[in-house]
């Protein structure tokens, strides 16, 4: 791709951390951001919501991290994305920021991962200047049968892996040995590790096509021009329109609760939307003040029907005390959801059931 010139820059590293709602990519970038490895390297994460959380959420909040707006990657590419890299590239080449060694984006868990990564090998000016290492994909051992069956994005984002990551293997529901035989055919090129294995196996190499399917050389041909994050298929005039856009029936919205939350409300309210709508809870992250520690919120995870054992942190990562819950969700009404948490709350509402009624009967629950 690069040849070498003594008057430019070598490219830098960048690696493609993606993998679907809630999957384990954060956690992995924990885990890598502690690794020497990683020294100087550069973190964009995309959220999608209407409220991030994941910046308060990844341990090493610096100047090295930059956040895209709400939004996600795959309809900002030729937005938010493109112009984080040249500004970075811009930063760097006037001493602004450091010399960076390595970028890593994650990409949100929504992304089709197409669009970011035909611009990384086709953009005049980003591939000369990046070096597009790797897709490392990262696929939940519970959920990942289902969501593999039920959205595109996170069969694509499988299919152009060249490291695939198989987290919460140690869950009971977990079945990694059909998954692992699902990717082996899906992408037979890729390697499938466990979450643990070292930062340095999952970097380096070179981005390439070879032992990939068919369908993602025509994903990823030359001959695809992304507008506003649509591709348009020069050669057969196919619109990707549909298939690139997310989901209309994906909704993102966040709760909020100024005062704090008494602990067995959150708990029964967690356990009813987990039990009724999991499947239709794509993603929840939370950051909680219980009534009985309001100084140490809890941060809380649901993956469709996995609520993960919340952890507990020493204090409030900023002067924004109040509890915000993150949701997305897939054929679910927003203010359905809203009108629980009120209930469990205490607010009332007009045409909402109490808390008792919604505890007593769930099965007896209206809408979603
Ligand atoms: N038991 C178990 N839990 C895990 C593992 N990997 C991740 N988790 C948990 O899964 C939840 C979601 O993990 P994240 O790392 O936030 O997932 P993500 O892919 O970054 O999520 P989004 O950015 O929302 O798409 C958290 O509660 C993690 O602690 C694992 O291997 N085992």
């Amino acid at each position: 791709m690069t040849q070498t010139d003594p008057r430019r820059p070598a490219p830098i590293p960048l690696t493609v951390l993606t993998g679907f709602l809630g999957a384990g990519k954060t956690t992995l970038l924990n885990r890598w951001l502690a690794d020497p490895a990683l020294a100087d390297t550069v973190v964009i994460v995309n959220e999608f919501g209407e409220i991030g959380l994941d910046h308060l959420l990844i341990e090493t909040v610096d100047d090295g991290m930059i956040l895209l707006g709400a939004g996600c990657l795959c309809c900002t590419v030729r937005g938010d994305l493109i112009n984080t890299l040249e500004d970075l590239l811009r930063k760097r080449d006037n001493g602004r920021i450091g010399a960076f060694r390595r970028v890593v984006i994650e990409t949100t868990g929504l992304a089709d991962p197409a669009p970011i990564l035909h611009a990384l090998i086709y953009h005049p000016y980003l591939s000369l200047r990046f070096q597009l290492q790797g897709v490392v994909t990262v696929i939940d051992a519970v959920n990942g049968q289902g969501t593999l069956d039920a959205h595109q994005e996170a069969r694509r984002q499988a299919a152009v892996a060249d490291h695939l990551v198989l987290t919460k293997a140690d869950l009971p529901d977990a079945a990694p040995d059909a998954l692992k035989a699902r990717l082996a055919a899906l992408n037979p090129g890729a390697s499938i590790h466990g979450p643990d294995v070292p930062a340095e196996r999952l970097l380096g190499g070179l981005f390439g096509l070879d032992g990939k399917g068919e369908d993602v050389r025509a994903w990823l041909g030359p001959a695809k021009e992304y507008d506003h994050g649509h591709a348009h298929d020069h050669h057969h005039g196919h619109h990707y329109h549909d298939v690139n856009r997310h989901d209309a029936a994906i909704r993102a919205f966040h709760l909020t609760s100024d005062v704090p939350v008494p602990r067995p409300a959150f708990e029964m309210f967690l356990d009813l939307v987990r039990s009724a709508h999991g499947p239709k809870l794509l993603r929840l992250k939370g950051l909680v003040a219980l009534a009985d520690d309001p100084e140490r919120p809890v941060v809380v995870h649901g993956v469709q029907h996995v609520v993960h054992a919340p952890t507990t942190l020493p204090a409030w990562p900023d002067g924004d005390r109040r509890s915000r819950l993150v949701m997305i969700v897939h054929d679910l009404d927003p203010d359905f959801v809203r009108r629980i948490w009120d209930a469990f709350l205490g607010k009332p509402a007009i045409d909402t059931p109490d808390r008792a009624a919604l505890t007593e009967n769930p099965l007896a629950i209206p809408g979603g």
